[in-house]
């Protein structure tokens, strides 16, 4: 889909009156690629309209903040769920509550986390598991695939299966990159090969397509690209078309918005995933509050977006171990950000300016 040598979050942080403060954050995949918005449309959107919008009103009216924000901004809900994210870190931090709790308080203190495989490279991917395996890092993969012909996918998806045995779950994400008739193929394939979940295979607005391969295999079908909010999980739910929901706070619109996609999916008895936006350990802790009060996270995690980056942000990074990733503590989402760091890596900051100067 977008091979990403370098990933752009915007953060977000809010001054309230009484001194505390609120941080969020707004990140999408490969710019424009993915879905409608970019780092710079998310930046321009929270600027020119929400910003305005909220000076002068209470903080601790966070549902009052949403609606506002709902009418006086179409879609944009990464722009949204940046703000909203502060919002709700600024309420736990002045109650002194981790943000699960005001979310009725977290079930869980860890998480089953996934890593996806995505070189293409079936030797190279299947070293990269075994390593991860052996490490107890992850032993649930999400292999990208889509690009080539599907039978030269599914043969690939067939060689890691192999290699990993019962070990590991093994699953796709195809990214919408399936027509249907190739998604037949594929699901049957897939199926037959061990494969327990496909991801997207084909348009996010095919819903008759998704329902059709929702019910001709065994194989699980999950939506991703086609939830974009609770509107979206409930035609997803009354379509049949799917039985999984990955839930993405920054595609939902928030962590409210999540929520009710979340009881969406419980209702209509929909297996539930927490899904990522290669989001850094901020938004990342936002999500995990979240999760960790749900009852059932059927397919676990795939929240490691601060793995795959080079250099950490937050002063009190993510943990991760024993193939699971830990909720964190302390108030709000629990995470303090790294503020030599983010002035280095700040569009206008060191970073940049050491790349223009050719250093
Ligand atoms: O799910 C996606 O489509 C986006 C992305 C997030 C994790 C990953 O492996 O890919
Ligand atoms: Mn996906």
């Amino acid at each position: 889909m977008a091979t990403m040598r370098l990933q752009s979050a915007v953060l977000v942080r809010i001054k309230f009156s009484d001194g505390s403060e609120g941080i969020g954050e707004g990140t999408t995949i490969g710019g424009l690629t993915y879905g409608p918005e970019s780092p710079e449309s998310i930046q321009s959107a929270i600027d020119t309209y929400i910003t305005p919008s909220l000076i002068g009103r209470s903080a601790d009216d966070v549902n009052g903040a949403l609606q506002l924000m709902d009418k006086l901004v179409r879609g944009n809900r990464i722009a949204k769920t940046a703000v909203e994210i502060a919002l709700w870190d600024g309420l736990g931090k002045r109650l002194g509550m981790p943000v699960s709790q005001l979310f009725g308080g977290a079930v869980v203190t860890k998480m089953p986390v996934a890593w996806t495989l995505a070189s293409g490279n079936s030797e190279t991917d299947i070293a990269e598991a075994l390593e991860m395996v052996e490490t107890r890092r992850h032993n649930i993969f999400k292999l990208k695939i889509g690009k080539r012909d599907v039978r030269d996918d599914v043969a690939h998806v067939a060689r890691i299966k192999e290699a990993l045995g019962d070990t590991a779950s093994i699953r796709v994400d195809i990214n919408q990159a399936w027509s249907l008739e190739e998604a037949r193929w594929g699901l049957k394939g897939l199926q037959d090969v061990g494969c327990e979940l496909v991801e997207q295979p084909i348009e996010a607005r095919y819903l008759d397509g998704m329902a059709e391969l929702t019910s001709s295999y065994e194989i699980a079908v999950m939506a991703d690209e086609a939830l974009n909010g609770p509107q979206d999980a409930l035609t997803v739910a009354a379509h049949h078309a799917a039985d999984v929901f990955a839930v993405k706070i920054a595609q939902s619109g928030g962590l409210k918005r999540a929520s009710e996609v979340i009881a969406i999916g419980q209702a209509a008895g929909i297996g539930l995933y927490a899904g990522t936006m290669l989001e850094t350990g901020l938004s990342t802790a936002a999500a995990l509050q979240l999760f960790s009060t749900v009852e059932k996270l059927h397919w676990g995690t795939e929240l490691f977006g601060p793995l795959l980056l080079t250099d950490e942000i937050l002063a009190n990074p993510i943990v991760y171990n024993d193939f699971c990733v830990e909720v964190p503590q302390g108030p709000g989402i629990g995470a303090t950000l790294d503020t030599d760091k983010i002035e280095f890596y700040r569009r206008d900051g060191a970073r940049s300016l050491n790349a223009a100067a050719g250093e």
